[in-house]
């Protein structure tokens, strides 16, 4: 197998304080890697450099077999889907959900007048449809709720086939039933082998589909597990990551995590 991503010593550098700080991880082809992380312990700056947005201050990270610094990142973007907050903010809110998904594959955010291929739409309303938004092909992406956006987004970030696909919080803000079905829909992709590798960032394990294989847990910038779902994923890595006793326990496919009384 080979790495998708290879973080080796990283660190990310602002004001003299290290948001990442020397971090080494790598995520292997076909592996589904979920990131937890207290608020602020540099997840989504991890996510950044993932997908080639940020370069470490200090170590070397290989994004697809590719150097970054030694890379054109334009060639390497296109080869990356990210859905995240960060996505739905660059694009318009009067174009159509059709519109939203089809553009990724043209590398913009805008449509033009320009003609698109058959090819291309047919692709995106079949991306659409896997995400349940079959329905909405016309509605403008501005008015879409929390749920049907985050389905857009991430039908928007398959479009261009990509190697690696970059999930921040997709679940964040959505109502139980509305994560639960996104769950479902994240679990059904997570076991399709042919889908591209994963890294989902996420706040609470309820929202980890199963079809997920790693952990990633991050604190103050610092790697505190990496590995297994399985042998990562318990009540001591957790409470260390969250810094206060917590109980992990799995239930068939799924996670829950409940604080446990301060004794
Ligand atoms: N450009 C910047 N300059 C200075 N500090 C920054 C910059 N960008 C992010 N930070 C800080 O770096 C830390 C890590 O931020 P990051 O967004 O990666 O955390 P996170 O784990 O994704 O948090 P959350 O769960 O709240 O989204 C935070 O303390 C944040 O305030």
């Amino acid at each position: 197998m080979s790495d998708v991503l290879e973080l080796v010593d990283v660190s990310v550098v602002r004001d003299g304080r290290a948001l990442v700080d020397d971090v080494s991880w790598s995520v292997k082809e076909g592996e589904r890697w979920v990131i937890l992380g207290p608020n602020g312990a540099g997840k989504t700056t991890l996510l950044n450099i993932a997908s080639s947005y940020l370069f470490p201050s200090t170590g070397s990270a290989r994004i697809l077999g590719e150097q970054l610094g030694k890379v054109d990142v334009f060639e390497l973007r296109p080869r990356i889907g990210m859905a995240g907050v960060a996505m739905a903010d660059k694009l318009p809110k009067r174009q159509t959900v059709l519109e939203t998904v089809l553009t990724a594959a043209y590398g913009m955010t805008a449509t033009w007048q320009e003609q698109y291929d058959a090819v291309d739409e047919d692709r995106a309303r079949a991306f659409l449809d896997r995400l349940g938004m079959t329905d909405f092909l016309d509605r403008k992406f501005g008015t879409l709720s929390e749920g049907e956006r985050k389905r857009t987004l991430i039908a928007r970030a398959m479009m261009t086939d990509p190697e690696l696909l970059l999930l921040d919080e997709p679940a964040a803000g959505l109502d139980l039933g509305g994560r639960e079905d996104l769950v479902r829909r994240l679990g059904r992709l997570a076991r399709d082998p042919y889908a591209p590798s994963m890294v989902m960032v996420t706040h609470h394990v309820e929202e980890i589909a199963p079809g997920f294989t790693h952990v990633l847990m991050i604190r103050q910038g610092k790697v505190l597990a990496a590995g297994p779902m399985e042998t990562e994923l318990t009540s001591r890595n957790l409470s260390l990551c969250f810094g206060l006793p917590l109980l992990v326990e799995h239930r068939g496919d799924r996670y829950t995590a409940t604080g446990l009384p301060l004794g």
